[in-house]
């Protein structure tokens, strides 16, 4: 549905080059520490700027020659100054069923009684946690069927955070040929959502995987400095000093389990793999 193939972005003090591809159907987490390139990518991926080089291709054309038909089925969250603090939800209502054909203006009303959203109070009365479920709802109700969303759960406490999850999950439920983009910097966030992460670090991809396979056969060995030189380390992929001798990732937590019984070996959260991924310093 979108690929993104050795597409490159070059800023000053910033080089991105990054290759993805989020199928039909799947959720796809884009995981990065800030200033990993996250917006960046999403803002190619939007057309806001122009690759140096590579291909971007959604629905199956480039980028730049998708007709508006198609351009339609692209949902994303409106930055702040779509929404004018003078604004009520009504407002807001009658403007995107004036902007898409396929805004369904009275399930988006109900969704956003539902989230407790009033509809007739100016803007600037809502919360962080409202309007970013206003956001969400936007563009969840133009019948999209690509979802790229930069941090959508970003400064939101847990429970807002688990309603949007909840939210996207429900919408990718409700038919098989969606697809979700989705970013952030806080790896747990995305576990329960998306069938694969993607972990950026200096505008490059350092890891894809499934989710269920980060959880189930990844692994941090916590290895004293005396021990190292005897451990097989071939499915090592991250080793990074520590006081007491170094903290290594793999991908075969089973496997250094059976062979030796002896070693601390934990699941590692998501986002101690982000930071293993990503600590400076380290070699794969
Ligand atoms: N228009 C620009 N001109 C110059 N540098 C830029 C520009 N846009 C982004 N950058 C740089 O590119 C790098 C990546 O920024 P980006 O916003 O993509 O990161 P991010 O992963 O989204 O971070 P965050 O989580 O903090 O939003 C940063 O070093 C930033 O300063």
């Amino acid at each position: 549905m979108l690929q993104l193939n050795a597409v490159t972005k070059h800023y000053p003090h910033f080089d991105l080059n990054i290759s993805l591809n989020v199928p039909t159907g799947q959720i796809i987490g884009l995981v990065g520490r800030n200033g990993a390139g996250k917006s960046t990518t999403f803002e190619l991926i939007l057309g806001l700027t122009q690759p140096d080089h590579g291909q971007i291709t959604i629905f199956g054309k480039p980028v730049a020659q998708l007709p508006p038909a198609q351009r339609s089925l692209i949902g994303t969250t409106f930055p702040d100054s779509f929404f004018a603090e003078t604004f009520t939800i009504n407002d807001l209502t009658r403007i995107l069923k004036a902007t898409y054909t396929t805004f369904s203006a009275s399930t988006f009303q109900t969704a956003c009684t539902h989230y407790q959203l009033p509809l007739a109070k100016p803007l600037r009365t809502f919360s962080t946690g409202m309007l970013a479920k206003l956001k969400l709802l936007v563009a969840l109700h133009h019948n999209a069927k690509l979802l790229i969303l930069d941090e959508p759960t970003a400064g939101l406490d847990v429970v807002v955070r688990q309603q949007l999850l909840g939210l996207l999950q429900d919408y990718l439920d409700s038919d098989p040929q969606r697809s979700i983009l989705i970013s952030s910097h806080i790896a747990s966030d995305l576990e329960q959502l998306c069938d694969q992460l993607i972990f950026i670090e200096q505008g490059q991809v350092v890891l894809q995987e499934e989710t269920d396979v980060l959880l189930n056969a990844y692994g941090v060995l916590q290895v004293a400095a005396a021990d190292f030189a005897n451990l097989d380390q071939a499915h090592l992929l991250v080793t990074q000093p520590t006081d007491f001798g170094y903290l290594c990732l793999t991908n075969e937590r089973q496997y250094y389990h059976e062979t030796y019984p002896q070693l601390v070996i934990e699941p590692g959260s998501l986002d101690q793999i982000l930071l293993l991924l990503t600590k400076e310093g380290v070699t794969a």
